[in-house]
């Protein structure tokens, strides 16, 4: 019912709804539900209060929690606290802790002065004890790790916003968004973890040579965190391990690979780090932390990394190339198209991408708040975009999430480096801690001139990173759905996998990532026990990338089969055929499920039909409401 004022008035935020504290325990996904709702009043009956152990009016534990839950999710905005009935002459509960408490509690008559008369108010130990309830709330945390978070880092106005997601490919990301980033300890401890387990493997795969530390004695200058450094190293080129961090911004990563390196105890001397960051404003950051805590053994280039190429052999080949590009939706900070390039000039005997691949979802939801605010926008393309609601302000009608697509990294369809390639005699350099520049022409490293310089244009509009899908949710819940919500998961290395799906981040406490928002313009409202049909699509013209979307959904009918004998005792389905020919014209059905059921007419008494109940539009096509520019 509330649903339905709402959209006839079609959705005012002038309108707000009054809850009442239920009688029993309801289910937690009706409390969730109830959430996303402006709530201005919560009212609670004097009739839901037990007594405890001392006589005292005390909620149960569910009515206790469901407060918590509320008033902290909308901490910015929480609704008031309407207790009545505290009055009432039969409320045998209240006449009996009148008798026992307030008799002999003075300073607590229950009497408050209102325009010059006295009101009595009630009895008061059932405001003291919601005082007491709403003080402990500090100490009773409902929400999650990023609704904690989010809630945290964001101030009124800011609050309920929808932002657009960062493009960090683009824009240089502000110091201030460097620090909210670096907040994640979890995040970067996953790293840390990954970068050491692929580094066991690729000592253990040809790098046994790495294992122990340089016995140079070290310098209070060479101190990289406990890393022993000498400066300078005897070796050749083909026995160093190869590193790059591509988008180090202020470090933190590189800092994990120092942690990683020095956990397995492995020699400095014989690893070679780049990194390379896009953004200058960072240079000074990474130059300082490079000298005061990496003994400068870090290579940093101020490059967008899609542009950049190596200047020499020596500067190619990896064996670990390490980044995070991951935005909400997993793909949408263009990792695939940043690291297609880099893939060029990996070892193509011997190399691991952190992460390894990352997997898109998706999954529709209800919420209104969200499309109050599209409908309070006027920007034209509002329905076209994708937002990161700063809050979660929304359910779902779905417990499962579609999924989408996998990126690999390295990319299988990217070309290997050319074996055996010979070194042009230009492209041998030394560098200033090798004693040796001597690479013999078998090495599978390939040199800078095979991989002319990465442009989007050359691999044919960058066909591989396109992604489309067509895939379908049962939704057990009635509900109106406003849009799809997307995230992602990202294999790191092996087991270690992160993911920011807000029905079960991976770690728990993963808080980077607020899951995105793609919207519809027009509503799709479900009954129980519906299919939603959900298109998704992941383009490119080579200049820009874009997503597009749309829904359908249907139900399923089962109808009964109508016989009728003919003369020659032929049996004559005509009947059902015509149901399901009115189906198809009058509602939309696929003619392709109808074949299969039409089939199967003459075996059953009755048939099961899918028919679409409604259907939106596609969202974005080419890109015209929003893309990310290349
Ligand atoms: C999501 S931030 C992560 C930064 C850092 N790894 C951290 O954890 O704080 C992505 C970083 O990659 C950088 N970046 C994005 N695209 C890049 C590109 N094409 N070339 C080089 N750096 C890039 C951005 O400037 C940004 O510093």
């Amino acid at each position: 019912m509330w649903n339905t004022i709402r959209i006839q008035c079609n959705y005012s935020s002038n309108l707000t709804v009054s809850l009442g504290s239920p009688k029993q325990s309801i289910p937690e996904y009706v409390v969730n539900r109830w959430l996303i709702e402006p709530i201005q009043f919560y009212l609670i009956s004097a009739s839901r209060f037990i007594p405890n152990s001392k006589n005292y009016p005390v909620l149960n534990k569910f009515n206790q929690l469901i407060i918590w839950k509320y008033i902290q999710r909308k901490c910015h905005n929480p609704p008031i606290l309407l207790l009545h009935g505290v009055d009432k002459k039969d409320n045998e509960l209240v006449t009996k802790l009148r008798s026992v408490a307030l008799k002999h509690t003075d300073s607590e008559t229950g009497m408050i002065n209102v325009d010059g008369n006295e009101v009595y108010l009630g009895d008061l130990s059932y405001v003291n004890y919601l005082r007491h309830l709403l003080n402990s709330s500090l100490y009773n945390n409902q929400l999650t790790p990023v609704e904690n978070f989010a809630l945290n880092n964001t101030k009124p106005p800011f609050v309920d916003t929808l932002q657009s997601p960062l493009e960090p490919h683009a824009y240089n990301v502000s110091n201030t968004m460097y620090k909210v980033f670096e907040q994640d300890k979890v995040k970067y401890d996953c790293y840390e973890r990954a970068i050491i387990s692929a580094l066991m493997d690729l000592v253990a795969s040809g790098f046994q040579h790495l294992k122990g530390t340089a016995t140079t004695p070290k310098t209070s200058k060479d101190n990289m965190n406990g890393i022993e450094y000498s400066g300078s190293s005897p070796l050749s080129q083909r026995d160093i391990l190869k590193i790059m961090v591509v988008g180090p911004g202020r470090g933190p990563l590189i800092e994990k690979l120092f942690n990683a390196i020095r956990f397995l105890n492995l020699n400095i001397h014989k690893i070679q780090i780049t990194a390379i960051e896009k953004n200058s404003n960072v240079m000074i950051y990474l130059n300082q932390r490079n000298e005061e805590f990496w003994a400068n053994k870090v290579h940093i280039v101020n490059e967008d990394v899609r542009f950049w190429r190596p200047s020499n052999s020596n500067e190619q080949g990896f064996h670990l190339v390490v980044s995070e590009l991951l935005g909400s939706f997993g793909c949408n900070e263009l990792a695939p198209e940043v690291l297609a390039g880099l893939s060029k000039y990996r070892d193509p005997s011997l190399c691991v991408f952190i992460p390894q691949n990352l997997t898109t979802y998706i999954s529709p939801i209800i919420s209104p708040a969200i499309y109050r605010k599209l409908l309070d926008s006027n920007d034209p393309n509002k329905f076209n975009k994708l937002y990161i609601p700063t809050v979660e302000t929304f359910d779902t009608p779905s417990s499962k999430a579609a999924k989408l697509w996998t990126f690999d990294f390295p990319s299988p369809t990217v070309p290997l480096p050319t074996q055996n390639a010979t070194l042009p005699s230009t492209s041998v350099s030394t560098t200033s801690n090798s004693t040796s520049n001597t690479i013999t022409t078998n090495t599978t490293v390939a040199t800078a001139q095979d991989f002319p310089l990465y442009s989007y244009s050359r691999l044919g509009s960058n066909r591989d990173n396109k992604r489309q899908v067509q895939t379908t949710l049962k939704c057990r819940r009635k509900g109106t759905i406003h849009g799809l919500l997307g995230f992602f998961t990202a294999v790191l290395y092996k087991s270690i996998v992160i993911s920011n799906n807000p029905q079960q981040p991976v770690p728990a406490n993963l808080i980077s990532w607020l899951p995105c928002f793609f919207p519809l313009d027009t509503p799709i409202t479900l009954t129980d026990d519906q299919e939603l049909s959900i298109f998704m699509k992941r383009d490119t013209d080579g200049a820009r990338v874009w997503y597009e979307w749309s829904l359908e959904c249907f139900i399923y009918l089962v109808l009964p089969l109508e016989k009728t004998v003919s003369r020659n005792g032929s049996i004559n389905n005509n009947a059902a055929l015509a149901n399901l020919s009115a189906l198809n014209g009058g509602v939309g059905g696929r003619s392709s499920y109808h074949d299969d059921v039409a089939s199967n007419l003459f075996d059953q008494e009755e048939y099961q039909v899918r028919v679409r109940t409604d259907v939106s539009k596609v969202h974005n096509v080419n890109g015209n409401g929003f893309s990310f520019s290349l």
